[in-house]
């Protein structure tokens, strides 16, 4: 009844747009008087026809190969999305053989976008990733699982990953991690840094990522920090390049095809080692658990002990989603911080306020806590300009499964494929002034935090919005926060005197170029040193 209901509006609204007068699209349940306003744009143009697909402009599929691979934008899309929307406008199609893109790169738009998607969005839905699931008999996860069933799945696993009280539970065993992660920087620039330099910064921060994520998940040390690392942490480590390396050459061929692929063995081997490391993880929880049971001890825990006491999921479903969860907490927080550091030695008045606020907060011994981060606006503001200029995800696929959609002044059919183009928002010079200067104080109240007023909310969304948003977006923040100001209230962060520019490729997401290395100057040292170099200069 209901949804013959929804048709006849939707018949309606189509027999309105054949009428050649201006259209009240037809909006989802739930959709408020905002979209009312945004589907008001939906006015037919002077030859009375609504604009659709077919009137937008871009690049044919000859023209898009040669810009991947004549042009070499490649590794390099999040670019091409700045020079495409420089030639076509905000809003373009890319066609990719049979596929049709329509990218959205101004903040207006992809509010107009998110804002109307229905009850399950839908990324685009990973067929490769889905096919290796199907192939071993796993179950999806949040990132590959769609519609009611990932809800179910979100609904279950969000409580414990989002709620600021869980989450500020894991303060004490992320803070552990830092303490080790800061002694390994140590132990690096003492014996392989001539005493001064850690190299691969981003390879390094990688492993506290995974160590960091598993004591939150799994509450169990993996040895990552450690001078050796474990050869199956780090084959982990590795496997996730792999497959986010390979991923986006699969999807280039036809779907039949990919058994064929010279790769796809290799594609199906790395993510065998993903599951096998959570797996393994899982098999041991269980057995603590058992063990618990056994002795009638008391079954408190925080994630896995929980997914798997409460019995909301099976034990397929905890396992697929652990694997995710683990898969999506390594690269993303760990290149963040990798940034942040990079661009807080090339900018030391930035480092010393953060430093002064850090200090002020938190003096002497104390270590930070969630509540101590909630003073520390500068830390966040460092964060959010990080994320601005390298959003991880730096393009994101949307699917409106559910809708017609209006953006802009274009009418969208159901199932239409979107890319969200993150990246050339962020670098929009309407939105965010001097787009390519680290300015953090450009997200703080106040001063030239004025500017704020007038930022478009959609610039910079780099977890996401919505229901579909990062599940591990107050984590994430957690490790970042509690890191970066335990590092540089310990050390000065200096750039490699003989490095060249680090810039940012994709690989599925947006990684460094080129390592980075900084040089780590003991706080404590170089304090009791400087008298002595003064006197020496004099
Ligand atoms: C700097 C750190 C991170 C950033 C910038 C980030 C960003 C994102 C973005 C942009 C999405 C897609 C959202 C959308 O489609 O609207 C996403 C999804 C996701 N993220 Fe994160 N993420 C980060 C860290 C993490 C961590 C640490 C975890 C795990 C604990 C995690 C788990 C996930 C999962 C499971 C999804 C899929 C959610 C779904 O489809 O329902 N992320 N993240």
């Amino acid at each position: 009844m209901f949804s013959k209901s929804l048709f006849q509006v939707g018949l309606r609204s189509v027999q309105n747009r054949s009428n050649g007068i201006k259209i009240m699209t037809t909006l989802p349940p739930g959709v408020g008087d905002r979209h009312r306003e945004i589907s008001s744009n939906a006015t037919v143009v002077g030859d009375n026809k609504q604009k659709t697909i077919n009137d937008l402009d871009g690049p044919s599929f000859m023209t898009s190969l040669y810009w991947l691979f004549g042009k070499g934008y490649f590794q390099t899309t999040h670019q091409m999305q700045i020079e495409h929307s420089n030639i076509y406008g905000p809003l373009w199609k890319s066609k990719y053989g049979p596929l049709v893109i329509v990218n959205v790169a101004s903040a207006e738009l992809i509010e107009q976008v998110l804002r109307q998607e229905g009850r399950h969005p839908l990324r685009t839905d990973m067929p490769h990733w889905r096919s290796y699931r199907q192939l071993r008999n796993h179950a999806y996860g949040p990132l590959t699982e769609m519609g009611a069933q990932w809800q179910r799945i979100r609904s279950i696993l969000n409580p414990r990953m989002l709620k600021p009280r869980h989450v500020s539970a894991y303060s004490n065993a992320i803070n552990n991690v830092v303490t080790d992660f800061i002694e390994k920087v140590a132990w690096l620039r003492d014996s392989r840094g001539d005493g001064v330099m850690v190299n691969d910064l981003a390879g390094e921060l990688y492993k506290f990522a995974f160590e960091g994520i598993c004591s939150v998940l799994f509450e169990t040390r993996m040895g990552c920090l450690n001078e050796e690392v474990p050869a199956e942490t780090q084959k982990f480590i590795h496997s996730v390049g792999e497959m986010f390396r390979l991923s986006p050459i699969i999807i280039l061929f036809p779907k039949a095809t990919w058994p064929y692929l010279p790769f796809w063995k290799h594609f199906v081997a790395v993510w065998d080692h993903l599951f096998k490391v959570a797996e393994v993880q899982v098999r041991l929880k269980m057995e603590e658990i058992q063990e618990n049971v056994r002795l009638n001890q008391s079954l408190e825990g925080e994630y896995l002990t929980h997914l798997l006491v409460s019995g909301q999921m099976s034990v397929t479903e905890i396992l697929g989603s652990i694997t995710e969860l683990l898969l999506a907490g390594v690269d993303t927080t760990s290149n963040t911080i990798s940034w942040s550091l990079y661009h807080m030695a090339l900018e030391p008045e930035i480092q010393e306020k953060l430093y002064q606020e850090v200090i002020s907060v938190c003096p002497g011994d104390k270590v930070p806590t969630s509540d101590d981060i909630a003073r520390m606006p500068w830390l966040k503001a460092v964060v959010k300009e990080t994320l601005r200029l390298y959003p991880v995800v730096p393009g994101n696929a949307r699917i409106n499964v559910e809708n017609e959609i209006v953006v802009g002044d274009h009418l969208f059919p159901k199932n239409t494929l979107f890319h969200l183009c993150h990246y050339a928002v962020s670098y929009d010079p309407t939105v965010f002034p001097e787009p390519h200067a680290f300015l953090p104080e450009r997200w703080l109240r106040g001063g030239q935090g004025e500017e704020k007023k007038n930022q478009h909310p959609f610039g910079s969304v780099p977890f996401g919005f919505g229901v579909r948003a990062c599940l591990g977006r107050r984590v994430a923040e957690l490790e970042m926060y509690l890191l970066l100001s335990r590092l540089v209230k310990h050390y000065e962060v200096r750039k490699d005197p003989t490095g060249a520019i680090v810039k940012p490729i994709t690989r599925t997401l947006l990684v460094p170029a080129t390592p980075i290395n900084l040089q780590f100057i003991d706080r404590s040292v170089k304090y009791q040193e400087e008298p002595m170099a003064t006197k020496q200069v004099s």
